[in-house]
């Protein structure tokens, strides 16, 4: 792939610590198995807002994989869909939302809201007509994450002939996405007001956000740090779990993405009170090297690796996933 793209999904913001961190945090924990437990025919079936999934792994909402890929998002919802999960399709596709639904999997719809309240609701309305089935927020970008590799290499735009074709106004004029940083909880509301779309909100790592979330008639929260492309220093999502978990108390699904790589980060993941998980990167390498095939088979091999790491540690189904089977390492 053209280096300058490479850099564009592999980095993150900053020193890239968060970046690196996610992935760091796994190794310092480790699985406490079960034994005796006649755990047979595992069975990963996960349902997320009625929608049910053959795998408690999604594909996180990433941007541009026209640049990944000639099949682009399309390509990825239909390996997503041959998995038998969801794809969330970024605000910043490359394909229109209505395309990428030919597909035929499950599709949820990530929005940054733009400050033009009438644009913001008239692409609600499109996901929701193109048959997605929920909205997923993005709250953790106020202001763009600074990438010193995209700086670097002066990557600012789409190259000639691709554009974020979900953000054309009814001129058929694609705009810019545009980061609000006087985004608040009220906005969520007002989403909640114009949808009946579950909306999660993706992007927390604060237990009080969480909380609050959950006071604002949330339906999900995604714990996450945008891998971290968006604010370098913040904590490991696998370390900022088990608070949101407990803040929220059971009353609405916590997911979390941010350097899941193997089914054993997928277990802990879950043991840790994650409903369910979503891979970025990964995706993108995969749709890169095999197209549809290949974000199918990715996506297959993680969730068989998830399956077999549960037999080894005793659980026939996510919920028999647990907290007490996660240790810190020493
Ligand atoms: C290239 C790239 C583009 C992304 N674009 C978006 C986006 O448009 N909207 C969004 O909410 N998150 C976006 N993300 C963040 C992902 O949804 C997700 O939080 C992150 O990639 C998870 O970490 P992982 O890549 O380690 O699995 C992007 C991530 C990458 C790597
Ligand atoms: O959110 C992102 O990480 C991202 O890369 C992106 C790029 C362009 C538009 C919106 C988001």
């Amino acid at each position: 792939m053209n280096p300058v793209y490479d850099d564009f999904f592999a980095g993150g913001a900053g020193e890239e610590r968060t970046l690196r961190g996610n992935l760091a945090a796994y190794d310092r924990l480790r699985i406490v198995p079960r034994v005796l437990r006649a755990t047979g025919d595992r069975d990963l079936r996960t349902t997320l807002f009625g929608t049910d999934l053959a795998t408690p792994v999604l594909v996180a909402p990433t941007a541009f994989h026209l640049l990944a890929h000639p099949g682009g998002e399309v390509a990825t919802a239909r390996g997503a869909a041959a998995a038998g999960t969801a794809m969330v399709v970024s605000m910043a596709a490359t394909q229109p939302v209505e395309r990428i639904a030919g597909a035929g999997g499950p599709l949820w719809f990530q929005l940054y809201p733009q400050p033009d309240l009438a644009f913001t609701a008239a692409l609600v309305k499109r996901a929701e007509a193109a048959g997605c089935r929920a909205l997923v927020v993005t709250v953790d970008s106020p202001v763009f994450g600074r990438r010193e590799r995209d700086l670097r290499n002066g990557f600012t735009d789409l190259p000639d002939g691709l554009a974020c074709e979900n953000m054309r106004d009814d001129t058929g004029r694609v705009r810019n996405i545009e980061m609000d940083p006087a985004l608040g909880w009220d906005r969520i509301g007002w989403l909640r007001g114009i949808t009946g779309l579950p909306v999660l909100v993706k992007g927390i790592l604060h237990p009080q956000d969480a909380r609050l979330a959950v006071g604002h008639g949330v339906d999900g929260v995604i714990v996450s740090n945008h891998g971290g492309r968006q604010l370098d220093g913040a904590i490991a999502t696998i370390d900022a779990l088990p608070a949101v978990v407990e803040a929220v108390g059971g009353r609405i699904p916590v997911l979390v993405d941010g350097g899941i790589r193997r089914g054993t980060d997928v277990l802990i993941a879950l043991a840790r009170g994650a409903a369910a998980v979503l891979v970025g990167r990964p995706v993108l390498d995969a749709l890169a090297r095999g197209g549809a095939d290949g974000v199918r088979d990715h996506l297959r091999t993680l969730t068989a690796d998830l399956d077999h790491v549960m037999a080894l540690a005793g659980a026939k189904r996510p919920a028999e996933l647990t907290p007490d089977l996660v240790a810190v390492a020493g």
